[in-house]
């Protein structure tokens, strides 16, 4: 699926797909918008779906929001990688922007949830780097919720019931961060991005890389 880009000392490789998950209000969207702002070659997936969009969202940039009309519309067409119903509302993930990402030799960051991310790695499970973000503890859980100030009581209420389920997927991930101080955790999630970045496998410049050293070495 994926075609090579360059990395940062300029050995061809393939584009990752770096998925993070967690029980909502542990921390995934500000964790991705620390990781885009500072890791440059990473582009975010913008989900469409069908959920009303929350006060200081934006159309576009947060989510692609839609009625459910146009969603059904969308996964009749596969027009989407992967989708979900995740708490009465669907959400899924537009399959050209990720392609187009990818074959500019950009890595992809995806918050979606564990139903996506079994998707996703189905389909490329070499390409997929998963990361489940655990809370320190439920009531740092809730409190992040009403910190948040954008759900109803009735909507935390709903989430908070549904972290037991989200969280018993944790073991299907490759890495676990428990976002104790938003720092710390961003510094693990950025280290492993930048780790997997190196991993042999997916650098296929490094052949041609070492014979080049090679010749080099002989002439
Ligand atoms: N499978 C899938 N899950 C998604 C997608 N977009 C968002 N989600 C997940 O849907 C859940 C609810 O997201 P949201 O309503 O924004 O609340 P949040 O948990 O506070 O981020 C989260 O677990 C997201 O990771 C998507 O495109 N596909
Ligand atoms: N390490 C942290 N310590 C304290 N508050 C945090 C931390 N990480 C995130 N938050 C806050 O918790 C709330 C939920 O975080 P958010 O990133 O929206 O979670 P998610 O996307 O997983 O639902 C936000 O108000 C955010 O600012």
């Amino acid at each position: 699926m994926t075609t090579g880009g360059h990395g940062t000392d300029g050995v061809e490789r393939r584009g990752l797909m770096f998925v993070l998950s967690s029980p909502s209000g542990a921390g995934k969207t500000t964790l991705s918008r620390m990781l885009i702002d500072r890791m440059p070659g990473l582009k975010m997936s913008v989900s469409a779906t069908t959920r009303a969009m929350r006060p200081g969202e934006v159309n576009g940039k947060d989510y692609t929001f839609v009625d459910k009309a146009t969603f059904d519309a969308m996964v009749k067409a596969d027009e989407l990688l992967e989708w979900a119903t995740v708490f009465d509302n669907s959400y899924g993930t537009p399959r050209g922007p990720v392609d187009a990402a990818l074959s500019a030799g950009q890595d992809v960051l995806f918050d979606i949830d564990w139903q996506g991310t079994q998707q996703l790695k189905q389909k490329a499970r070499a390409d997929v780097v998963s990361v489940f973000i655990l809370p320190p503890s439920a009531a740092d859980l809730e409190k992040r919720l009403h910190s948040r100030a954008q759900d109803s009581d009735e909507v935390i209420r709903k989430r908070m019931s549904r972290a037991s389920d989200e969280m018993s997927h944790w073991a299907e991930y490759d890495y676990i961060v428990i976002n104790h101080a938003v720092d710390e955790a961003f510094a693990e999630v950025q280290s492993i991005l930048k780790a997997e970045r190196l991993k042999r496998e997916r650098r296929i410049g490094l052949v041609g890389f070492v014979r080049s050293l090679q010749g080099q070495l002989q002439g």
